[in-house]
């Protein structure tokens, strides 16, 4: 399996802050070994200096041929930091950037057309093995490139592979950049618990199991979100109150979600310009 195979030929993160880092802790979770891992990042974290200790390869030489490179730097450090791996074996190696609105085209036109390129959007949520990921690769990541790719990350949550490189503006703006608006609905709901008079620490207990749980039970049952969200709704009651506000075709939440997707997904699409 794909693990295998890095901690032999080992794996490269170009670029090691939130989301480098959310995925390196599910690989490390996962078996491989810091040894098998080399990292180029001018400011690493106290975790990396850390893991350097345990054999981490940290701003040291690259090995020849990884099975893997990641490339994890913003869009916007890609230009100046991409010279930092032209050693690398284009054979061989699989070049996976996770870097938001930055096309396959770019790397191609840096890498050569002859590099297996695969172009992904995680989400922080791998830190926990809890991530998804979309994935599409160029025409020279051939099907064993992809499956590699999409075991690795498998490590770390669900993956998905879309049918065109054109879906990847609107994967961002879902699940790409979705939990930060999933976090700010739980920092929304335990301020709207202490405008109603509880103590900061409990709403926020109450808001954080509240998102959780109800996220789980998303995944977990065998019904629809709107089935379930009819199950906590009592005719007359408490929810139905809230969901008049929520559920407002003007000014409830779908029409402050779908404005709030498609800045992300214009974003995406800028960056990409
Ligand atoms: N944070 C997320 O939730 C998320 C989700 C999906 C995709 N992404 C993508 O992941 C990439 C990284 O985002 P992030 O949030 O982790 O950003 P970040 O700023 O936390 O991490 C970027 C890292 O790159 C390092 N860096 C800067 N210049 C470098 C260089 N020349 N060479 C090597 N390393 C360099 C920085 O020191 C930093 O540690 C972006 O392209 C972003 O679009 C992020
Ligand atoms: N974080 C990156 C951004 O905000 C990409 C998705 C999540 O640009």
């Amino acid at each position: 399996m794909s693990l295998d195979i890095i901690n032999q030929r080992g794996l490269v993160l170009l670029g090691c802050g939130k989301m480098g880092s959310a995925m390196l802790e599910g690989w490390l979770a996962r078996g491989v070994a810091p040894s098998s891992v080399s990292i180029i990042d001018p400011y690493p974290s106290a975790r990396l200096e850390s893991l350097a200790e345990q054999g981490l390869q940290l701003n040291a030489a690259l090995p020849d041929n990884p099975a893997i490179c990641i490339l994890a730097v913003k869009p916007q450090m890609m230009q100046d930091a991409l010279p930092q791996i032209s050693d690398i074996a284009r054979g061989g190696t699989i070049f996976l950037s996770i870097a938001a609105g930055t096309s396959i085209g770019y790397f191609e036109s840096v890498l050569g057309r002859k590099a297996a390129i695969v172009r992904a959007m995680p989400n922080t949520p791998a830190a926990v093995g809890r991530g998804i990921t979309a994935i599409v690769g160029n025409g020279a990541a051939g099907a064993d490139a992809l499956d590699l790719a999409d075991e690795l990350l498998q490590a770390v949550g669900q993956t998905v592979r879309l049918q065109g490189e054109d879906q990847m503006d609107a994967v961002t703006a879902v699940s790409g950049s979705g939990p930060a608006y999933v976090f700010h609905m739980i920092e929304a709901l335990a301020a709207a618990g202490v405008a109603e008079g509880l103590p900061a620490d409990l709403a926020m207990q109450l808001a954080k199991a509240t998102v959780g749980g109800a996220g789980a039970l998303a995944e977990e049952a065998t019904e629809m979100p709107d089935a379930l969200r009819v199950n906590v709704t009592s005719k007359g009651g408490t929810t139905a109150a809230a969901l008049d506000v929520l559920m407002n075709d003007a000014t409830g939440l779908a029409p402050l979600m779908r404005r709030a997707v498609k800045a992300a997904a214009d974003r995406s699409r800028e960056l990409g310009e």
